[in-house]
């Protein structure tokens, strides 16, 4: 058996790696457009950061394991092409802001027409809006020439999370698998599903219709973006009235009808998925004339942004009302720890906001390429994606990066902790303390670190959700 990956990104290197490491009978070539991409899989320095990622590529990389720019030759040949191309948000056009740009999964539909001399099973692991699968159908059958090819669709959505990747892939906690109710749609589902089984326990796997998986996984992103922003409304409730969000969380978490994962109070949610999935989500529920539905999702992303723009304020208020010509220190650029990645983070509404403001800001991150960060923080975004007038493209000679925590933080006033990184408890703070302007802040955005130790060091601490430290207070109360 072959298999053919059209997108070698996030999704679709360490899914086909990992496919390729368990099943070393079956061939597995991930195919690209970006040359340089593509290069770099093939290299010790992979195109993205996830532990454990680089051992997994390793083991079957030239055993079954190939990456290539060739996507005609090896979509061709296959007997099950995934396609795991990127859907963001349309940015013009009909639906623009919210509606999934299908672009790239179109082009992929007329590729595999094109070059397909063999029927094929199709799978979508990119993340699309229900019935896509209906549409890629018809563009498949309408582009193929050859009588005797035939397609049938599978949805297949990927649940991995960036930066446990590895972990996600190796034990998930299920696979979905979506097909037609029909002999044939059995019959490909049986064979992806045995693809599957070579790692996970049959019971495991799950066997929907096709309508059922697509939406599953809007659903799956939207639930769970919920959950963080139900705890930050919460976290703003905690700081007005001296409860402590952690408390809060543990409490309900405990309550096995709520569970104790994604209750971590945060400066939000970023990433590529969750604001693209809900905004797609809201978009499928306007246009079949559930607007109540809608406006139910889309507050989520709302208060993901009011969640950002209240930690802006609040460090402004903190130091007196003016953070002009303040350095701020910002430890933390990607959306999460364990990752490079840094699409739709946070930090970038933040660091605008406090520039806004006069601030002068330097970031340190330990895997964010510098260029990332002048590219994310330089760049207009779309009107949906910053409510906030405050978050405006800063130009690269007014942004500062550094290379080391120490160096962020010396004559800083503050430090905003906007990443939950690892490394981040464990620096000498008595030692950055020293280098600091008094009063010396911290703004900790993700409760990672030891605030009684800060305090007694002498630092001033902001602790997200929980009562505020008295010398705050006087400036709130
Ligand atoms: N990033 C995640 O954690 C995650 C998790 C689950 C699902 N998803 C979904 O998976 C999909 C892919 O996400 P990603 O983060 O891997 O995106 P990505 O941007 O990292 O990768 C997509 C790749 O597809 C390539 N591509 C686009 N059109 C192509 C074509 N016609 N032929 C060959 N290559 C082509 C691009 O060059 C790019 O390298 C999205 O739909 C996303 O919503 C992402
Ligand atoms: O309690 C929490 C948990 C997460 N976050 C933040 O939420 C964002 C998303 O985190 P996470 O979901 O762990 O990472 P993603 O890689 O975006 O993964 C999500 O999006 C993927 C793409 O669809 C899905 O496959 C995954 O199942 C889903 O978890 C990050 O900014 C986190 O810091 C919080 O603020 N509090």
């Amino acid at each position: 058996m072959k298999i053919a990956c059209i997108g070698a990104g996030y999704v679709g290197g360490p899914t086909m790696a990992m496919i390729a490491l368990k099943c070393p009978e079956i061939e597995v070539v991930v195919v690209d457009i970006n040359e340089a991409r593509i290069a770099a899989w093939n290299s010790d320095k992979l195109p993205i950061y996830e532990p454990g990622l680089l051992e997994v590529v390793k083991a079957a990389r030239g055993r079954n394991l190939f990456f290539s720019t060739d996507v005609n030759k090896h979509v061709g040949e296959a007997d099950i092409v995934f396609v795991s191309v990127n859907t963001p948000t349309k940015t013009r056009g009909v639906g623009a802001g919210k509606a999934a740009d299908l672009t790239y999964w179109e082009g992929a539909a007329r590729v595999i027409a094109s070059v397909s001399k063999s029927s094929k099973i199709i799978v979508e692991k990119s993340t699309v809006p229900v019935k896509t699968a209906d549409a890629i159908e018809k563009v498949l059958r309408r582009n193929c020439t050859d009588p005797n090819v035939q397609f049938e669709i599978l949805s297949n959505p990927e649940f991995l999370a960036e930066g446990t990747a590895i972990e996600d892939l190796m034990a998930p906690d299920r696979v979905l698998i979506g097909g037609k109710d029909t002999e044939s749609g059995h019959a490909a589902i049986a064979t992806l599903a045995g693809v599957y089984e070579h790692w996970v326990p049959k019971d495991r796997i799950l066997c929907t219709n096709l309508w059922s998986a697509e939406l599953s996984k809007l659903t799956a992103n939207a639930m769970l973006a919920q959950r963080i922003s139900s705890v930050n409304s919460i976290s703003a409730l905690c700081e007005a009235t001296g409860a402590d969000v952690q408390q809060v969380s543990r409490s309900i978490g405990t309550d096995t009808r709520i569970g104790p994962k994604f209750l971590n109070a945060s400066v939000g949610f970023g990433g590529s998925c969750f604001q693209k999935d809900i905004l797609n989500l809201v978009y499928i529920c306007e246009t079949v004339g559930l607007q109540e539905v809608a406006n139910y999702w889309h507050q989520v992303i709302l208060m993901n942004d009011y969640q950002k723009q209240r930690f802006v304020e609040r460090v402004i208020s903190a130091m007196f009302n003016t953070i002009k010509k303040k350095k701020i220190a910002v430890y933390g650029f990607a959306f999460k720890k364990d990752t490079g990645d840094t699409r739709e983070t946070p930090a970038i509404d933040i660091c605008r906001g406090l520039m806004a403001d006069g601030a002068s800001v330097c970031v340190y991150d330990p895997q964010v390429e510098d260029e990332q960060i002048y590219q994310d923080l330089g760049t207009e975004k779309f009107e949906w994606d910053h409510p906030s007038p405050r978050s405006r493209p800063i130009s690269k000679t007014a942004i500062d990066i550094a290379s080391n925590p120490m160096e962020a933080a010396r004559d800083a006033h503050a430090i905003c902790v906007l990443t939950e990184w690892d490394e981040f408890k464990t620096y000498d703070y008595q030692a950055i303390y020293d280098t600091m302007v008094k009063p010396a802040f911290v703004f900790d955005g993700r409760n990672i670190l030891d605030h009684q130790k800060l305090r007694d060091i002498g630092f001033i601490v902001y602790a997200l959700g929980k009562p505020l430290d008295p010398f705050l207070q006087k400036h709130y109360d």
